[in-house]
């Protein structure tokens, strides 16, 4: 198993965040990770990315407890921009390249090129749709076991959604995973090994896709938007 959360708890001040929460995925997989605004998505992967700390429980990658150590197996797109504001890409890059052991710099350099993204473009001169490609191009062009992606295509328009869907895919092995947590569900459910819904803090369902969409008999879209629970 790459990523065991066992009854992880958060809580801020007496707000609590996370309660209670346990799930294990395996190695392979892609995971999408649905909620509404304010259910927890984005502290949970944050607890798994080692960025934030649980209040109770445990999370292990690789038979390792979450930490500086697990760091090295993950890759956190965040949801917020990362880069600051002097940074044009080709800094952006070199940045990556200096910090990640893991990162290949000729897959980056190919990803932007495909992706029309100047190396000599300022970051925060770009649209957010543009930054939010980008960052996806760096994080996918680390050679990690798991990859955390919080709303993705978010910002992307639908034509370049398709092709941010691909870059995940043609970048899969059966090593790595993926969690993503987005809120445009029915352009990416294909892609979904697994769901998870997440309400107010808890787990209201964990399943296979196809075993989701077989026993409601809709999408996982339509069966997210009809209140997530079986
Ligand atoms: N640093 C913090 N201090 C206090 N409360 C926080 C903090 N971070 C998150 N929260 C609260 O935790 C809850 C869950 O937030 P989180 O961002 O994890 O949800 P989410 O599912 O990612 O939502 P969204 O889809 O809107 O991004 C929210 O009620 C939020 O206000």
């Amino acid at each position: 198993m790459l990523l065991e959360v066992k009854n992880l708890c958060k809580r801020y001040n007496k707000k609590i965040v996370l309660d209670d929460i346990s799930f294990s995925v395996d190695r392979g997989k892609i995971v999408g990770l649905l909620g509404e605004n304010g259910a927890g998505k984005t502290t949970l992967l944050k607890i798994i990315a080692g960025f934030s700390k649980p209040t109770s429980g445990q999370v292990l990658i690789n038979n390792t407890k979450v930490g500086v150590e697990t760091r090295r197996y993950v890759a956190f797109l965040p949801d917020t921009i990362i880069f600051p504001k002097w940074m044009k890409v080709k800094d952006a890059l070199k940045f990556f390249s200096d910090f990640f052991d893991d990162f290949d710099f000729q897959k980056a350099k190919d990803m932007l090129e495909f992706l029309n993204i100047n190396e000599n473009g300022k970051i925060h001169d770009f649209s957010r749709g543009t930054i939010e490609k980008l960052s996806i191009a760096l994080l996918l062009s680390r050679n990690v076991n798991l990859y955390l992606l919080d709303e993705l295509l978010a910002f992307v328009d639908p034509i370049s959604r398709d092709v941010v869907i691909n870059m995940i895919l043609d970048n899969l092995s059966e090593e790595k995973t993926v969690i993503v947590s987005t809120n445009i569900i029915s352009e990416i459910e294909h892609i979904f090994d697994e769901v998870i819904i997440l309400k107010d803090g808890k787990i209201v369902l964990i399943d296979s896709a196809e075993n989701l969409r077989e026993k409601s008999g809709v999408s996982v879209n339509q069966f997210f938007k009809e209140g997530g629970t079986k």
